[in-house]
C-alpha cells in the first residue's frame, strides 16, 4: 500500500488538442500532494492520466510514462481496469449509486474486482472502510438504507470509503470539497490527513487555503495562453512554493494576481 508515483515526459491530448505539455515530476508515497493552478491549465487533466481514466473520453491519450513504484502505468499488457483499482479516484460531486444502500456502496468496488465474499467478510470489509473515512459512527445503524439519503459531506465520504474498500496504492481526488459548505470541507479536510497515513494523496483543488492545510508538496500548473497546453511551473514542498516560490507566475497566482 501506498505507493510512490513518478511522472516522465508527459503530454496530454484530446483528438488534436495539446491540453498539458511535458510534465515530468514525483509524488511521494504516504504524502499529499496538491495540484494547482488558473482553470483550464489541466490540473484535471493530468489527475485523469494517474489511473488511466482519460481513456474513457473519446480520442483523449497521452505520451510519456507513469511510474507506480516503477511501474509504468502505459507499459505494454498493463490492465486499465486493474490500474483503477490500485488507483483510486472521488470526484468534485459526491457521486453515491442512488438505487444503492450505504453498504453496497462501499462494496460496489469490491464486487466488481473479485467474485465471491462471504457475508462476514463483507461486513468486516464496510466497516473498515466506513471507519476509514470517518463515516462509520454515523452510518452504523443505517448501514441498508440508500445511499442518497446522506448529507452531501456524508455522501463525499460515503465515496471516499468506496474508494478505500478496495485498498488501493494511491487515492486521487479531483476538488473533493468544492461542493460542500465549510463544515463537511473540515472534515473532509481531517480525513485526507489520516489517509496520508495509508495512501499517496493527489487533490487537485482552487483553494489556496486548503492547499496549505492538507498538502505536503504543491504542484503549480500554468497556461500560457488559451488554446496553448497547460505547463508544470514549478512543483516544491508546500511551504516553500507558498512562501518563497521560483517562479513569478506562481507568486502571481498564490497571492490572486491573476487566474
Ligand atoms: N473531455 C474533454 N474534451 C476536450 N477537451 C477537454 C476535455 N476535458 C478538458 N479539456 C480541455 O483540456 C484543458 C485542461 O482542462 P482541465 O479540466 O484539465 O483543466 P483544469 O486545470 O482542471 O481546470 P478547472 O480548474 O477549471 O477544473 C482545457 O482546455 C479543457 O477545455
Amino acid at each position: 500500500m501506498s505507493k510512490r508515483i513518478d511522472i516522465k515526459n508527459l503530454d496530454i491530448y484530446y483528438g488534436k488538442f495539446h491540453a498539458v505539455k511535458n510534465v515530468s515530476m514525483a509524488i511521494p508515497a504516504r504524502a499529499v500532494t496538491a495540484f494547482i493552478g488558473s482553470s483550464g491549465c489541466g490540473k484535471s487533466t493530468v489527475l485523469r492520466t494517474l489511473n488511466r481514466m482519460h481513456e474513457v473520453i473519446p480520442g483523449a491519450y497521452c505520451t510519456g510514462e507513469v511510474n507506480l513504484d516503477g511501474t509504468n502505468l502505459y507499459g505494454k499488457g498493463v490492465d486499465a481496469v486493474a490500474v483503477r483499482r490500485m488507483v483510486g479516484m472521488v470526484f468534485q460531486r459526491p457521486n453515491p449509486f442512488p438505487t444503492m444502500s450505504i453498504k453496497e456502496n462501499v462494496l460496489a468496488g469490491m464486487k466488481l474486482n473479485s467474485k465471491r465474499i462471504s457475508a462476514s467478510r463483507q461486513d468486516e470489509i464496510v466497516e473498515k472502510a466506513l471507519s476509514g473515512a470517518n463515516l462509520w459512527n454515523e452510518v452504523k445503524d443505517r448501514l441498508d438504507k440508500p445511499g442518497s439519503g446522506l448529507s452531501g459531506g456524508q455522501q463525499q465520504r460515503l465515496c471516499i470509503a468506496r474508494a478505500i474498500a478496495v485498498e488501493p496504492d494511491v487515492l486521487l481526488m479531483d476538488e473533493p470539497c468544492s461542493a460542500l459548505d465549510p463544515i463537511s470541507t473540515l472534515a473532509i479536510e481531517d480525513l485526507i490527513h489520516e489517509l496520508k497515513e495509508k495512501f499517496t494523496v493527489v487533490i487537485v483543488t482552487h483553494n489556496m487555503q486548503q492547499a496549505q492545510r492538507v498538502s505536503d508538496q504543491t504542484a503549480f500548473f500554468n497556461l500560457k495562453a488559451v488554446g496553448e497546453p497547460g505547463e508544470l511551473i514549478e512543483v516544491g514542498e508546500t511551504e516553500q512554493i507558498f512562501t518563497s516560490p521560483e517562479h513569478e507566475d506562481t507568486e502571481r497566482y498564490i497571492t490572486g494576481q491573476f487566474g
